[in-house]
């Protein structure tokens, strides 16, 4: 069979171009090994916030506890699980449906290239004029003994039963995630942590007071410790040993120490496609080394962060390019999230690299403490934002349980360069967070 494009993957990377380009009249098929959609929809984003909303509940009650609540609801974890079934499965066959209207043909199977112009499926080869690598990352390995022991995130996104005991190796994205959600269900959770602090990348102080948060509820940190092996014991449990000599015990071991690009098997190497350890080398068209051929989402080799909307947003790029955009490709902004209770997130240049320049401010705005009627007792929800001598918004960093919220209506404030005016010369519902949160940083602004 002959196409004009053939995406291998079928998840954000892939399929909103595939839409795009198959309405453009193109002959679009994507090539899926697993479930059509690919991980945020089936084994992350999705089934994690489904998952992680009775926790979040619970932390939200806590903030009452003593002030017109004493009672926390238990976690029926087998029933949250089921219903994380009926809501998650249905959305690959859902995705697919979606996509078979558009025209777009879905190939089960692991892709190899064969050639620049040739793709085998199984026996079956098929031809396109461009391929988008589009295949994602997949959970990292520790390359220690015991190893086939630990479980990964999409492991844990199925679990019918929450373990008693948890470890986690890692205090990353997913670690600290999921360690949030084990505790609320019960679990008694431990991280233990490769370097000194949790969730790199988000601004130190407010990671430090998550951890600090996290700690106060009962869950167990571990720093400055690699684990060197997992063994298991006869009773069903682990014993987790580190280089350093602790040891710990539990009844689930999670490797959550990252993701790496999936390239295997694909015949990269006979096409002459170049990647590295991150993934595939593309440029600022997302084209790799072989001109016919682009790849798009977690599998680049990119400082960009590996998220959804980045995935989607290359996605749209991609598919532009092959409907003959000119323009390198140019990222906005990306908002971030930590999905732990609380939240915490970061938008546009962090407080720690303006500290390290003249020409920039940081201002730290405590709203959790200025807003006690409205943040639910979550005193310890606030802002550090970044301006320039222009006093323009160019980033920020927060913790709160709304963070998530308000890093998106901060987006625009960067990308859009808004003045004080164009703040104030609008009107925002009250007591909604976001509407407290936009004047408060307009008094910053020019
Ligand atoms: C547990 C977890 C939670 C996350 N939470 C968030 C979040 O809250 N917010 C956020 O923005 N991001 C989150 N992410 C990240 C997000 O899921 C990814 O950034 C996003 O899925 C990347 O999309 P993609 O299309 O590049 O890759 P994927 O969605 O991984 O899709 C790649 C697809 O390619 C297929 N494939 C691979 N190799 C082949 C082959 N040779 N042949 C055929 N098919 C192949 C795979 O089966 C897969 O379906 C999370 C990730 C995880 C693991
Ligand atoms: N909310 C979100 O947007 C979200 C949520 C989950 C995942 N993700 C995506 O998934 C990616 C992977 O997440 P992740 O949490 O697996 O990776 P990560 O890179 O965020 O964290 C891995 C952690 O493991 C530690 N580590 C590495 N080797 C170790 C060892 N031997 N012993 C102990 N600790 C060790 C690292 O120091 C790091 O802190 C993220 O980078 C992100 O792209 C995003």
């Amino acid at each position: 069979m002959m196409y004009d494009i053939i995406f291998i993957g079928s998840g954000h990377a892939a399929w909103h171009g595939a839409q795009t380009l198959a309405r453009a009249g193109k002959k679009v098929a994507l090539i899926e090994e697993n479930k059509v959609a690919g991980t945020c929809t089936n084994f992350g984003c999705n089934a994690k916030i489904l998952l992680d909303g009775p926790a979040e509940m619970i932390h939200h009650l806590h903030h009452y506890h003593g002030v017109g609540i004493n009672e926390t609801p238990d976690i029926i974890w087998p029933e949250l699980m089921a219903y994380k079934h009926q809501v998650i499965d249905p959305l690959s066959d859902g995705l697919a449906r979606m996509l078979s209207v558009d025209g777009i043909d879905i190939i089960a199977g692991h892709a190899q290239f064969v050639d620049t112009q040739t793709i085998s499926v199984g026996q079956t080869t098929y031809t396109a004029a461009q391929f988008v690598i589009a295949t994602g990352q997949k959970p990292a390995k520790l390359p220690i003994p015991g190893a086939e022991l630990t479980h990964d995130s999409t492991d844990f996104l199925d679990l019918p039963d929450m373990p008693k005991s948890m470890v986690f190796i890692g205090a990353g994205y997913i670690a600290m995630e999921f360690a949030s959600i084990a505790h609320a269900a019960g679990s008694q959770v431990t991280l233990i942590e490769y370097g000194g602090s949790a969730l790199n990348g988000f601004d130190k102080l407010y990671a430090e007071t998550v951890v600090a948060d996290m700690r106060a509820k009962g869950i167990t940190f571990a720093f400055n410790q690699a684990v060197s092996e997992v063994k298991a014991l006869d009773d069903g449990q682990y014993v987790i040993e580190t280089s350093q000599g602790t040891r710990f015990q539990a009844d689930y071991v999670m490797d959550t120490t990252g993701r790496t690009a999936n390239i295997d098997q694909l015949g990269l190497d006979s096409i002459g496609v170049a990647y590295d350890r991150q993934g595939v080398l593309v440029n600022d068209h997302l084209q790799t080394t072989v001109h016919n051929i682009y790849a798009s989402g977690d599998v680049i080799s990119k400082s960009i962060a590996r998220l959804t909307p980045t995935a989607t947003f290359e996605s749209h790029y991609i598919a532009k390019v092959l409907l003959g955009e000119k323009a390198p490709i140019r990222y906005p902004v990306v908002p971030t999230i930590a999905f732990t209770l609380p939240r915490v997130a970061q938008v546009g240049v962090t407080s720690q690299e303006a500290t390290m320049r003249d020409d920039l401010q940081v201002i730290e705005i405590p709203y959790g403490q200025m807003m006690r009627f409205q943040t639910l007792n979550d005193s310890q929800a606030a802002l550090k934002i970044v301006v320039n001598t222009e006093k323009k918004l160019l980033g920020a960093a927060m913790i709160g349980d709304f963070a998530p919220e308000i890093v998106n209506a901060l987006v625009p404030v960067i990308n859009k360069q808004y003045t004080r005016d164009d703040i104030q010369s609008q009107i925002f519902a009250f007591p909604a967070h976001t509407g407290v949160v936009l004047p408060m940083i307009a008094n910053y602004l020019d």
